[in-house]
């Protein structure tokens, strides 16, 4: 019964479907099943995929239909001085920074930043705003309702809390943000989630909200996202309102650092990021006025088990850098950073060996502390890619950077 291959052979005889074979058997056997009928049928070999060193179980939250592991290296970046006069940063301290890439030259690029931000004495980061959102749309017969369905809930904010609050121990409801579009009502929710990235507390929050303002109203819900929320798209909204965490980091680099570190003077890295981060990207029509965040965020996300399609957001950031009395001030602000140290992808095995690196595993205390923590971090590790891939532009170091680390 829970041999792999008869599994097999009764999904392909058609008495069972590929995803009811962990009803039949343990997640382990059920995986196992599988690759061997992909095998059969794809003349593949999953001998790699199916060499994963973690208990499938683990993983029964985060997948369906899973055959295996997908692994990726992971290097090290840091350690990242941060926040060191310890007023007002959730990190502070020396972070090194996990990252899986399959990107040759990324770390390094990374690891030179970081050793730039030591030889300056550190950086600062602090979250500025923060809060997750979800934005449903209602049906409504025209102008004049949607203006009544908007007064009632800006009437109602307490009830619709309530509501809200009933469905998590940790939410908490900051604010509802009404648009109205023709018959259209989208009103954008949006959360403290705490050390959560929080899109399944708030949807699962706002779902309930919606059922009292569809008890209550005339508005009739068509989606509980409308896409202003706006989860894994590129959207202004979120550059201009943020999304997750907003959050800077800033350093300012003596002048003989960058010239020995990079390679590069102030002068050269400030152009560089006029021309390129601010002049390209706005002639681009870009969201992101970066030379590469989402290649750090990406790789932090992989390696301590974020949710990878919200890299869209975390690439909506702005890099400056211009040159104050001889040194290079840099900073990178990124408007969006959808960031947890709990739940979702965080709960699994190597991905919490990458959050124990940082020491952030887990809710932090206070509740919060964790998660504005590790968007303090990313953004600083973001913020050395920033500073080592304009210094290699400035001092035409690119294409022979990645000649030989790349390929
Ligand atoms: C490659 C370097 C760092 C060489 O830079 P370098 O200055 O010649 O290196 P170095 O050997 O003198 O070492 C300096 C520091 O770099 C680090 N470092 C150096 N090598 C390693 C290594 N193997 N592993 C780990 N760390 C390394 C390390 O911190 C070291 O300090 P130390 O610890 O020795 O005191 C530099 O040329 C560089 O950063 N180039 C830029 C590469 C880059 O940023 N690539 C990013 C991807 S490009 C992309 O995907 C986006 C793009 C470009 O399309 C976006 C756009 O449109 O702009
Ligand atoms: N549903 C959707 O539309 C979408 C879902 N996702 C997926 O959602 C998942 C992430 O959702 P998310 O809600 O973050 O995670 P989880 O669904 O894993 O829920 C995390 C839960 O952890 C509990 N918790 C314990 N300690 C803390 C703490 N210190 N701070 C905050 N919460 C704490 C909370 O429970 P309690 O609420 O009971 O207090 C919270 O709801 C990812 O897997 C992602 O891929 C992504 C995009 C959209």
């Amino acid at each position: 019964m829970s041999d792999p291959a008869d599994l097999a052979a009764r999904v392909r005889e058609g008495d069972l479907r590929l995803h009811e074979l962990e009803e039949h058997a343990d997640p382990e056997t059920a995986a196992a099943a599988r690759r061997e009928l992909l095998e059969a049928e794809t003349d593949a070999d999953l001998g790699t995929i199916g060499d994963f060193s973690f208990a499938a179980e683990d993983a029964e939250p985060n997948v369906e239909n899973m055959i295996g592991g997908a692994q990726l290296p992971m290097g090290v970046a840091g350690p990242i001085p941060l926040n060191e006069d310890g007023e007002g940063g959730a990190a502070e301290g020396d972070f090194y920074l996990p990252l899986a890439t399959t990107e040759g030259a990324l770390i390094a690029s990374v690891n030179r930043g970081c050793s730039v931000i030591r030889a300056a004495g550190g950086s600062d980061a602090r979250v500025t705003k923060s809060g997750m959102t979800r934005a449903p749309v209602f049906r409504v017969s025209g102008i004049a309702e949607a203006a009544e369905v908007v007064e009632w809930v800006e009437e109602n904010v307490e009830r619709l809390r309530e509501k809200a609050e009933e469905t998590t121990g940790h939410g908490e409801l900051l604010d509802i943000t009404p648009y109205v579009v023709g018959d259209n009502v989208f009103l954008r929710f949006r959360f403290d989630s705490k050390d959560a990235m929080g899109m399944n507390m708030v949807t699962i929050a706002t779902q309930a909200a919606c059922d009292l303002i569809e008890d209550a109203t005339t508005a009739s819900l068509v989606a509980l996202s409308g896409n202003l929320c706006t989860d894994k798209k590129p959207a202004a909204i979120n550059a201009v309102e943020g999304r997750g965490r907003s959050v800077t980091a800033d350093v300012t680099i003596p002048r003989e650092v960058v010239e020995e570190r990079l390679h590069t003077t102030p002068e050269a890295i400030a152009e560089a990021n006029t021309r390129k981060n601010l002049i390209g990207s706005a002639k681009a029509g870009s969201l992101g006025f970066n030379a590469h965040a989402a290649n750090t965020i990406a790789a932090a996300f992989l390696a301590t088990g974020q949710d990878a399609a919200q890299v869209v957001e975390g690439a909506n950031a702005i890099t400056t850098a211009e040159v104050k009395d001889g040194d290079l001030y840099a900073s990178l602000s990124i408007a969006s950073l959808e960031v947890g140290t709990v739940g979702g992808g965080t709960k699994l095995p190597t991905q919490n060996e990458a959050l124990d690196v940082l020491g952030l595993r887990g809710g932090g205390d206070p509740a919060g502390s964790n998660a504005d923590a590790l968007a303090e971090v990313i953004a600083t590790g973001a913020l050395a890619g920033e500073l080592s891939l304009l210094a290699a532009l400035a001092s035409r170091h690119l294409s022979s950077a990645h000649e030989e680390l790349g390929r």
